[in-house]
């Protein structure tokens, strides 16, 4: 007899979430007879928001906290959450699901702009909480193992991607700051014994301002800070945006605005701001009239400006005409819809639109709608080089070859909030001229760090348990794969120094014999792993939080055109599992799409990986043998789905995400009916398996008639659930037999 064990299947938004309400479906009517719950908990945007305002809905409206609960969980034994991409939202993003919630009758109260009375700070608080990346760093109570199993990457090398062709005169370039970032002020204290650190503006005025009272830090932590000087940022910026004008390339700019919600949405202020100089000065008094923020992209003017009155705003909108005419061309995140680069924060997020720069032969889209070689500003030097360094490589071999490239997979640092991606609530804006101290309970100053009015302070906090466990994953990674492993660790960072102190300490209590492990800087790690992936060798990237998240999309993309068929585990440092789905988002442009034409290409091949490993994991710690059976059949189901080809086609005509779905849980069905290991299994699929084979052509006429018309879902954010079940199940005779499973 076993014990009922559960698995979270988490609902969110666009695209994954889309996706779900045709595959939790097959998940919950495969796994029923083994004494598997599959629950949900909703940890979607507009999920996250109703849950924190509770006293504005009424009973039927209101909605616990998943997130929370979720949050709890990770942190025990128990837990075996399948985690599919969500929104990490930006201040428009926010606003606009807030908008269209109050539009299906919740009565939200609006995002406060401004206002500083203790209601409107209290609601603005709130916002924030959901605001960015606010969900990934509650649920990662691990570190995270992200490779392409053999059979994706066989796959990839026997339907490879289209990759564009480099030429060696390409003009497209990194351009990054070479003094007053991040990279060139850190500093790091290596922290004694529990306690706390106070960090404080002391005034060149001689006034002392708390920045923040308290930090809990731990024995054998590592503190960093760093300061990005905003002088330093705009002279470097206004220098780029000239030369990106002489040079006939595109300007486009690279950040992680969502997940680092505080710093970089104020860095592509800064930016928007000297790119639209002009007119922005001129018209200064109107806009902060009319509440623009700059941070929230050149989009916000658009949409503020509504307030003035016309001819006020057509004034405005000629300067902002008259800006392109002298400026450099921008890089266009929609051509056919104007909408540059400097639109909002969050559609040119780094870690996806590099390797997608890279893998279009170093090229971004004009506003003809054409492809040009690109200026990719990233203005810190932390990371910066190692893309430069990717581009280099292209210039002078071509680009990579998706059937012969070796590959590379990651181990990365980021239990308890590690790292950069710590950040938030230790990152200002500086308002006056001193220096930030960071001390401890004695008053003793551990760090300090000049700075100006505007520059961003970031503090960062890395603890013990989680490195020495990221240095355990990583030799047991180089172990069973017989591979070497890199540590990208840069000596001249004070940060990565002391780092290097602890990989060295902590390797020592591992046997590492006949291993090849090394500790290269990004820029030379990068490099070597890039002559061995032409070799056709594999190299494992053990990296800290911020490469770990830029590495996992820039190799899979390169390697297999898309980071979707990642497998994404996160072992629980408290021996729960987290099975992440893919390592990319949540592609909205998929649900434009399936609107536009009910075509959804979303792949949910990182969705299968994950749940594989879910079952295995449950199945191994609750001893659940029907578990294990229904791991290894759906990995043969996967298999089977990959040398067929049923991924979904990106346009109307091919299966699409509903097809692929029916395709996996046939070969799933077939599988299950295959096996001699559980016969009571074997006998339940053996009908469904061939109820699915019989009816084959008559399910994928049914899936793709309803393609190329129109699809209605009823919102975007927090869709109805009904029509949405309808467009996504749209087959009756696959509904049935589903059905008759449960
Ligand atoms: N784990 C998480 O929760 C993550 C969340 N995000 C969030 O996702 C949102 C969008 O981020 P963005 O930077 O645009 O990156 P995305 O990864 O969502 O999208 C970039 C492109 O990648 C392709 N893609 C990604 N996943 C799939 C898939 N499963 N199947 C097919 N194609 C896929 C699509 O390209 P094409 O359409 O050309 O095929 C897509 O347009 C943001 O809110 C971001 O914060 C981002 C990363 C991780
Ligand atoms: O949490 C986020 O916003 C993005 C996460 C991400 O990009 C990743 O983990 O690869
Ligand atoms: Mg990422």
């Amino acid at each position: 007899m076993t014990t009922r064990s559960k698995i979270i299947y988490t609902l969110t938004d666009e695209a994954p979430a889309l996706a779900t309400y045709s595959l939790l479906p097959v998940v919950k009517a495969f796994t029923a007879s083994s004494d598997i719950a599959v629950e949900t908990r909703d940890i979607s945007l507009a999920g996250r928001i109703l849950a924190l305002f509770p006293e504005f809905l009424t009973d039927a409206q209101k909605q616990g906290d998943h997130l929370a609960e979720l949050g709890a969980l990770a942190t025990t034994p128990e837990a075996n959450i399948i985690k599919l991409p969500n929104i990490s939202a930006s201040v428009p993003q926010l606003k606009a699901a807030i908008k269209e919630l109050q539009s299906q009758g919740y009565a939200l109260p609006d995002y406060p702009d401004t206002g500083d009375s203790a209601e409107v700070r209290d609601i603005r608080s709130r916002y924030d909480k959901v605001k960015g990346s606010a969900v990934n760093p509650v649920l990662r109570e691990g570190n995270s193992d992200r490779r392409a199993p053999l059979s994706v990457k066989n796959y990839a090398r026997k339907h490879p991607h289209k990759m564009g062709a480099w030429a060696a005169d390409s003009k497209s370039h990194v351009a990054h700051m070479s003094s007053g970032d991040f990279y060139g002020s850190e500093k790091a204290a290596l922290i004694e014994a529990n306690g706390s650190v106070k960090i404080e503006l002391i005034g060149a005025d001689g006034s002392t301002t708390v920045l923040k009272e308290k930090t809990s830090v731990l024995a054998d932590e590592v503190l960093d800070c760093s300061v990005l000087s905003k002088k330093a940022l705009r002279s470097f910026i206004s220098a780029e945006i000239e030369d990106a004008k002489k040079q006939g390339v595109l300007f486009s700019v690279h950040l992680k605005a969502t997940m680092m919600k505080v710093s970089d949405p104020i860095i592509f202020g800064q930016i928007v701001a000297e790119f639209y100089k002009s007119a922005l000065d001129k018209h200064a008094a109107a806009l902060q009239e009319a509440g623009f923020n700059l941070n929230n992209g050149i989009g916000d003017l658009y949409s503020s400006i509504k307030k003035l009155p016309a001819d006020k705003q057509a004034e405005i909108e000629a300067d902002i005409k008259a800006v392109y005419a002298e400026r450099p061309a921008l890089a266009m995140v929609n051509s056919d819809k104007g909408i540059t680069n400097l639109h909002v924060p969050s559609d040119v997020i780094v870690d996806a639109s590099m390797p997608a720069m890279i893998r279009d032969s170093g090229k971004m889209w004009n506003t003809a709608g054409e492809l040009q070689d690109a200026k990719a500003v990233i203005p810190d030097r932390c990371y910066a080089s190692i893309y430069q360094a990717v581009i280099e490589d292209c210039k002078a071999n071509g680009a990579f070859n998706p059937t012969t490239m070796g590959s590379v997979p990651n181990v990365g640092l980021m239990a308890q909030k590690a790292e950069e991606y710590g950040s938030h609530d230790k990152t200002f804006q500086i308002q006056a001229n001193g220096v930030v101290r960071v001390s401890d309970v004695n008053g003793k100053v551990l760090m300090e760090q000049q700075v100006e009015e505007g520059d961003i302070f970031r503090m960062c906090q890395t603890k013990d348990a989680p490195i020495q466990d990221w240095v355990k994953l990583a030799v047991n990674r180089a172990r069973l794969s017989d591979t070497p492993a890199v540590f990208w660790l840069d000596p001249a960072r004070a940060h990565d120094a002391e780092m290097i102190k602890k990989v060295e300490k902590y390797l020592k209590d591992h046997d590492t014999s006949g291993l090849d492990i090394r500790v290269l800087s990004p820029v030379e790690a990068i490099k070597f792993s890039l002559a061995r992936i032409r070799d056709g060798k594999d190299t494992i990237s053990v990296t800290g939080n911020v490469l770990r998240d830029y590495l996992t999309d820039l190799f899979p993309i390169m390697e297999l055109g898309t980071s979707a068929k990642m497998l994404s585990i996160v072992p629980l440092m408290n021996g729960g599992g987290l099975f992440e789905t893919g390592a990319g988002g949540s592609a909205p442009k998929h649900v434009q799409q399936l609107v536009e034409e009910n075509f959804l290409r979303w792949d949910s091949l990182g969705e299968f990986l994950a749940l594989a490993a879910s079952l295995e994991h449950l199945g191994n710690t609750y001893n659940n043998p029907k578990a294990l059976v229904l791991s290894k059949t759906l990995d043969e189901a996967t298999g089977q789905f990959l040398d067929n080809d049923k991924s979904p086609a990106r346009k109307v005509g091919g299966i699409d995400n509903r097809g692929s779905h029916f395709y996996l849980a046939l070969y799933w069905a077939q599988a299950l009916a295959a096996q001699t290991d559980d016969a009571a299994l074997q006998a339940q699929f053996a009908p469904l398996a061939k109820a699915l084979s019989d009816n084959e052509a008559k399910i994928v006429a049914e899936l793709g008639a309803v393609q190329g018309k129109p699809a209605e879902i009823g919102g975007y954010y927090a869709p109805d659930k009904a029509l949405t079940e309808k467009v996504m199940r749209p087959s009756e005779t696959l509904n049935a037999a589903l059905a008759s499973l449960v």
